[in-house]
């Protein structure tokens, strides 16, 4: 990348500082608290303003992957916001220049469906040698992400149950295929600078050493002679080249790698092989972005790779095993039997349980992707303890087949209350396995479960921001009185939810007219 042409060998600190005009905000999952500190001292130092939140003031926001982004920030709110959003590594190489270098290839898709970790990796590595403070901790791979850091506001239901349930399984990143692209998946304690450093599987040979050469004295030659843009260009393009697995031929591609830090034809053959694997392996049951990412750098290209892979958990085997199996829709006709038997079955256990199948078969749709079940009792106290004798019984009865979630909160009264399982089921007589989520909730919150496990996704959304903008914070334990900062994080704990006792209440409550299950494909 071409850094602008204004050349300041130390930059100048202050309200005249090269940051200067810039109000950001940056988002910290999955960054270390020290490197965070760092750069933000730097940023103020250098003229710029850090806000606390995203308001209107912010003309610039800092996320490590566009997963940290839309780990912390709305989909909604991204699409309004209109200042830039930029990968911190933005910073680095400025900082490194002495200058504002080029954004352009710094900046993160806000469209939720565009996948952004590819095109970092054609990023030459971080400018160490020219950085001062943060040399030392850019080695730091492993994030330290606490599990109350990457608490969800429940908004994607699965992201929430991941962190109810991390004793159980906690390398476990459940998988939506709608979410893909989105946050939730990544919540787990796996590195989440990894795009950043990420380095190129393939390490060849060194086939273009007498280039990389070459350019290691241009580097000392042009900044002995004070030209640090050069130095700095050439310095950025060993690290392209030394990666490189093809031997540079022509003086193109010299051209287009220095003053551009990158080669289109690499950046092709990376990208798609890249998107290929990472979204294949994304689509096995309890891997997220991160792990995709970190199973292909570790070699890994197809789904028989990872069979002999031995850092996968328990439920991402399973989720491998069965690979085929789960993305095998239900017919609604079957759906249908299912949810007749599972009404039986607790029935028989208690008396007066209420077994709903929610998702998209609530929703009228010919196929379900997977069972979602809400349950709970009307005498908002038989839910306790009766997910477990309804899993032993399911599992005599062959219905239930591989465990890959169980928590349960309903006893102690913990996390809302609210017992939550996720395994495999057959339909009778079958070997063929369906994925299948339970969750029992409390009477008194039932209608949120409800609402938020029948969807479809785009509903749920709409209803939460609808709920911020009134001061409210919606997710699927309750409707709570947004306590501090307007924020998109948890109210504090321990307030209790708004009583609504019907969906229909709480689309009232908000003003959302009233939608039927079948109305709300959005
Ligand atoms: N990122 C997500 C994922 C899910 N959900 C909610 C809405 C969904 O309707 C419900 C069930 O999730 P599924 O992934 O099972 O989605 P569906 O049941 O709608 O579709 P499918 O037929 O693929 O199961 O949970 C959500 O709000 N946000
Ligand atoms: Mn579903």
């Amino acid at each position: 990348m071409a850094p602008k042409r204004t050349k300041r060998k130390s930059p100048s600190l202050g309200p005249q500082g090269m940051f200067a005009g810039m109000t950001v905000f940056l988002i910290e999952d999955g960054v270390q608290s020290v490197r965070l500190q760092i750069w933000k001292q730097k940023l103020v130092q250098m003229g710029a303003k850090v806000e606390t939140q995203l308001s209107e003031k912010v003309s610039h926001v800092f996320a490590i992957s566009s997963d940290a982004l839309f780990h912390h920030v709305d989909g909604d709110r991204l699409a309004r916001f209109k200042g830039h959003v930029l990968l911190y590594q933005w910073l680095e190489e400025s900082l490194a220049a002495g200058e504002k270098v080029s954004e352009d290839f710094y900046i993160l898709k806000v469209d939720p469906e565009g996948f952004d970790i590819f095109d970092k990796s054609l990023k030459p590595k971080l400018a160490n040698r020219n950085s001062s403070s943060y040399d030392e901790h850019s080695h730091c791979k492993r994030m330290k992400s606490s599990h109350e850091e990457t608490k969800q506001t429940n908004e994607e239901k699965k992201g929430d149950i991941e962190t109810n349930s991390v004793s159980w399984a906690s390398n476990t990143e459940p998988h939506s295929p709608s979410s893909l692209t989105s946050s939730p998946e990544i919540s787990s304690t796996q590195d989440k600078d990894v795009g950043m450093q990420t380095s190129f599987q393939y390490s060849p040979p060194d086939l273009n050493k007498g280039i990389t050469e070459i350019f290691g004295k241009l580097v000392n030659i042009y900044r002995a002679l004070g030209d640090d843009r050069r130095s700095f260009s050439y310095y950025k393009a060993i690290a392209v080249v030394e990666k490189l697995p093809f031997k540079v031929e022509s003086a193109d591609q010299i051209q287009e790698i220095v003053t551009t830090g990158k080669l289109s034809k690499l950046q092709h053959f990376e990208t798609d092989e890249k998107v290929k694997t990472i979204t294949l392996f994304g689509e096995v049951w309890g891997i997220g972005p991160a792990t995709a990412l970190k199973l292909y750098e570790k070699g890994h290209r197809t789904l028989d790779d990872l069979k002999n892979e031995d850092s996968l958990t328990n439920a991402q085997v399973i989720g491998l095993k069965y690979f085929d199996d789960i993305k095998t829709r239900i017919p609604r006709h079957e759906a249908q039997e299912m949810e007749l038997v599972l009404q039986k079955v607790a029935e028989d256990i208690i008396p007066g349980m209420v077994v709903v199948c929610g998702g998209s078969y609530r929703r009228g749709k010919a196929s379900c992707g997977d069972l979602d079940i809400v349950i709970t009792h009307p005498d908002g106290k038989s839910h306790k303890g009766f997910l477990q004798n309804y899993v032993k019984r399911l599992k005599e009865m062959k219905l239930l087949r591989e465990d890959l979630i169980f928590s349960t909160h309903s006893e102690e009264g913990t996390d809302s209350g609210v017992d939550t399982y996720f395994g495999l089921c057959t339909y009778p007589g079958r070997e063929l396995r369906h994925r299948i989520d339970f969750k029992v909730y409390p009477r008194d919150i039932y209608a949120f479960g409800l609402i938020a496990w029948t969807g479809d996704d785009v509903l749920n959304r709409r209803l939460r921001l609808l709920a911020e903008s009134k001061g409210y914070r919606l997710d699927d334990t309750g409707l709570f009185p947004a306590t501090h900062g307007s924020g998109s994080k948890r109210g504090s704990r321990g307030t209790a939810s708004l009583k609504l006792e019907t969906e229909k209440e709480v689309f009232d409550f908000l003003g959302f007219p009233w939608l039927e299950p079948y109305e709300r494909n959005l």
